[in-house]
């Protein structure tokens, strides 16, 4: 096979690439600093936040879209929520939702600071029994993001589709899982390797589905964006 239009323009990031590629972005502001250090200080999987150049991307999607409603599965220290809600317009909403609120004061203590408390609803509980919920309630979703229990992704993908509008997006985290895509069964324990397998086959089944355009792109750990198409583009 041929060269691949592009190859000869990838470049693998270094760590000092990346301080470079952060400075060249809009810098944290000090709310987003704060919940930053704070996640750091009250749990030990600070490292499942978004990383910063995420967070601004998300914000600058969110009003690209000028979206309305966006849903994030998976709130944590509400992080993504955050990046979410300052996209948003003042009555836009973020359904936010996590199985545990353990670190809910700490979330909702950056989103009143941020000044946009009242553009995000928390519901505790299961994702799947969430989104059953919002079809129940025949919610529309403008941006929808997958960053819960990785297992479940292409569940989750068949229950927000519907509920997804034409032009919307589906945004969906650590797209390569540090590499287990390409081979799950290197994985080195169970729910990593189920974790692997469920994001290869929600990647294989994207790319072949022609009712959204996808791109996958290659920062952090992978965050894939999947538009549909409207229509007209069907
Ligand atoms: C990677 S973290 C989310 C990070 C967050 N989006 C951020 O930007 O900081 C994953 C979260 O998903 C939650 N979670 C795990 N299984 C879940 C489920 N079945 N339903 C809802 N949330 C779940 C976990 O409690 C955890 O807080």
């Amino acid at each position: 096979m041929g060269r691949r239009f592009g190859e000869f323009k990838h470049l693998p990031i270094s760590p000092v690439l990346r301080e470079y590629v952060l400075r060249s972005g809009t810098p944290l502001d000090p709310v987003m600093t704060s919940l930053v250090d704070e996640t750091q200080r009250v749990s030990e999987l600070s490292i499942m936040l978004v990383p910063e150049e995420q967070a601004n991307l998300m914000t600058l999607l969110t009003k690209v879209q000028s979206a309305a409603i966006v849903l994030d599965l998976g709130t944590f220290t509400g992080c993504s929520a955050l990046a979410f809600a300052r996209g948003l317009s003042t009555t836009g909403r973020v359904i936010t939702c996590d199985i545990s609120d353990k670190h809910l004061d700490v979330a909702r203590h950056h989103w009143k600071w941020a000044g946009v408390d009242d553009r995000i609803d928390f519901r505790l509980g299961p994702a799947g029994a969430t989104l059953e919920a919002l079809a129940a309630e025949e919610t529309r979703i403008d941006i929808a993001f997958l960053d819960a229990d990785k297992e479940n992704y292409g569940v989750y993908f068949d229950l927000i589709e519907p509920m997804l509008r034409p032009g919307g997006l589906l945004l969906v985290d650590n797209a390569l899982f540090n590499g287990y895509v390409l081979a799950p069964e290197l994985a080195p324990s169970e729910l990593i390797r189920g974790a692997s397998a469920a994001l290869r086959d929600l990647n294989a089944r994207l790319a072949a589905d022609d009712r959204f355009e996808t791109v996958m792109l290659p920062m952090s750990d992978g965050l894939t964006i999947a538009r549909k198409k409207s229509r007209e583009q069907e």
